[in-house]
């Protein structure tokens, strides 16, 4: 029977089918099960990649927020790429922060004895999103720094991330980056990379990192490694009242990991990252 079915675009469905069906199963997975599992995945998005199987098609996500138009940075002459990269990362931080902005309908997904809180929210046309809340014990300029200027030695102290390389500096507000998730990141999901821009906005009393994937034609998916998409994302650090040695942190990730992977098992890989991700970070800030 299978002969009389187009088998390289059934295969997907079927595995993807039978994932969220033993999904409550996989949950109890031993190790090398988990990874089989993820490296289906990854398998399936290869022949994708490759053209053998047709994926959803996309629609444009539908943005609600306007801030009012600030003036842009002039170009250094002979660069014009400086400044459609600084209006593509004003414009991914707007996009982003417009989604924080919302206050209502968000529905609370984990909520950690430290005081984090993770929650998430629908928006159409760019799926689940995540939204972190914590207090840390560090200054603006700290997580700045941390975050943002020293961004290449993040995978130092977080085991999540494999590598941040700046590909390009756009003005001291602006970078080009290459990202690598660790193999080990997100559990069933398997290695992914990004290529991104990330935008910061740095004011006396708070932070804003902004960033959104972006194609470089220099720099295509690598081999082996599965090719995803950040944002529109941001962080907020804000100085909390009076106590500068504290911050308020508050991060929307919006990633979309590519691959053919049940959702289930995606929402659940997300905020768990996001957890680590924050986890890492205090451990690294208890080293100063
Ligand atoms: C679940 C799998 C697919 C992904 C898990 C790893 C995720 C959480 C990792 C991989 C690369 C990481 C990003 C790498 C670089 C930056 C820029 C920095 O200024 C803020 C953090 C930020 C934005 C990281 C957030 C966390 C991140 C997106």
């Amino acid at each position: 029977m299978l002969s009389l079915l187009k088998a390289d675009k059934m295969l997907p469905a079927v595995v993807k089918l039978c994932c969220g069906i033993s999904y409550p199963h996989l949950r109890s997975m031993a190790g090398l099960q988990r990874r089989a599992v993820a490296v289906i995945g990854q398998e399936l998005t290869h022949l994708q990649r490759l053209g053998q199987v047709q994926s959803p098609v996309e629609t444009p996500a539908v943005w609600s927020y306007n801030e009012p138009k600030k003036e842009v940075t002039k170009p250094e002459p002979g660069n014009e790429d400086q400044l459609f990269y600084v209006q593509r990362g004003r414009e991914a931080m707007r996009k982003a922060l417009g989604i924080l902005e919302i206050n209502e309908g968000w529905q609370v997904e984990m909520k950690e004895k430290n005081g984090d809180v993770i929650s998430s929210m629908v928006i159409p046309g760019a799926g689940k999103v995540f939204r972190l809340e914590a207090i840390l014990e560090a200054s603006v300029d700290e997580l700045y720094d941390l975050l943002f200027v020293r961004v290449e030695e993040m995978h130092l102290w977080n085991p999540s991330i494999q590598q941040v390389k700046v590909l390009k500096h756009v003005g001291p507000e602006t970078i080009v980056t290459h990202e690598v998730s660790a193999e080990t990141a997100g559990n069933l999901i398997g290695q992914r990379d990004f290529l991104s821009l990330r935008h910061s906005c740095k004011r006396k009393s708070e932070v804003y990192l902004g960033g959104t994937a972006i194609e470089l034609e220099s720099f295509p998916p690598q081999a082996g490694c599965v090719r995803a998409e950040d944002g529109p994302t941001c962080i907020v650090i804000k100085a909390l009242d009076r106590d500068t040695t504290k911050s308020s942190f508050t991060w929307l990730l919006n990633i979309d990991v590519k691959g053919w992977l049940p959702k289930s098992i995606v929402n659940q890989a997300l905020p768990r990252a996001q957890l680590e991700f924050t986890r890492h970070l205090r451990r690294r800030l208890s080293l100063r």
